[in-house]
């Protein structure tokens, strides 16, 4: 870090994690994104906007140092964590929770061992273990477990399968999951791209609620406008690997649309899903 960046006071401006002119260059060559300064405060449920290949899952996967930016700097409540490695690193993954378009849980196991998975997600050890998960747990990790799947609406399917549950169950899962990491920041990557219209209405809101109500910031990829409308706070919009828009939804015009979409625009699609 040079002498003359300072990462902002997160007591003063409740800021949870911080970019400055973050950048990504593929091994191939592609600038994914380029020059990204944004402030997440803790009071903000961001929903990030942008066409295919705008670069808004490299955003979010450096943002939990899934992808290793290429350039610029990031805090974590004011602490540097661009070239965190090591357990610093697996502190980051720790506080900045994710979940996936495809759920990411481990199939064979039940719905609750997949929660408590969360708790201990970073050891090697236990993914290669073969009895049951629950003796490796204390009674008090399994009621969070419970308490937090009955957060979520699934309590009665703690002990069914993960690959039995439908794709709007197993996101509850996964974001259960991510709770039991206690995380200082939630980050979603495309949690409704494969779920029907119903069910994504129920995890969008979910993530909104636990924002409200837990005082967690959180962070969605979202292709539909429609969506990102009704439950963000704040809209950032994507273009070429930029920020073109930043700001809450009512001032998300058409003509805005058209500059974070390009001629994609007038695809009905964009909007569609309500
Ligand atoms: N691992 C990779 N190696 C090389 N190029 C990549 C890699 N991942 C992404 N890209 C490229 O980086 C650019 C941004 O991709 P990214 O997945 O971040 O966009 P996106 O806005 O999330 O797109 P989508 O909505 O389709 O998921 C694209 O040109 C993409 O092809």
């Amino acid at each position: 870090m040079s002498d003359t960046i300072r990462p902002l006071d997160p007591t003063l401006a409740h800021t949870v994690l911080e970019t400055r002119n973050l950048g990504k260059v593929y091994p191939n060559g592609t600038e994914a994104i380029q020059g990204i300064s944004l402030a997440v405060r803790k009071d903000d449920f961001i929903v990030i906007i942008g066409s295919s290949g705008a670069g808004k899952s490299t955003l979010l996967r450096c943002l939990n140092r899934l992808v290793n930016p290429s350039c610029g700097d990031m805090f974590l409540n004011g602490e540097e964590i661009t070239r965190a490695t090591g357990r610093q690193l697996r502190r980051v993954r720790q506080q900045v929770g994710m979940i996936f378009q495809q759920f990411n849980l481990v199939r064979r196991l039940t719905v609750l061992e997949n929660v408590l998975v969360g708790r201990l997600r970073f050891c090697t050890t236990l993914l290669s273990h073969t009895g049951s998960l629950l003796r490796l747990f204390s009674e008090a990790e399994q009621e969070l477990a419970f308490s937090l799947l009955n957060q979520v609406g699934i309590g009665n399917l703690a002990y069914q399968r993960a690959d039995s549950l439908s794709g709007g169950q197993q996101q509850r899962v996964a974001i259960a999951r991510t709770l039991a990491q206690n995380p200082a920041l939630f980050l979603a990557d495309e949690p409704i791209a494969s779920l029907d219209p119903k069910s994504s209405e129920v995890i969008m809101g979910l993530l909104r609620r636990i924002h409200e109500e837990q005082g967690i910031p959180v962070v969605v990829n979202l292709h539909h406008i429609d969506f990102a409308r009704r439950y963000a706070k704040r809209i950032i919009g994507i273009s070429a690997g930029g920020v073109v828009f930043d700001g809450p939804p009512e001032a998300l015009t058409e003509a805005i649309i058209r500059d974070v979409y390009g001629p994609r625009s007038n695809d009905p699609t964009l909007a569609a899903c309500a």
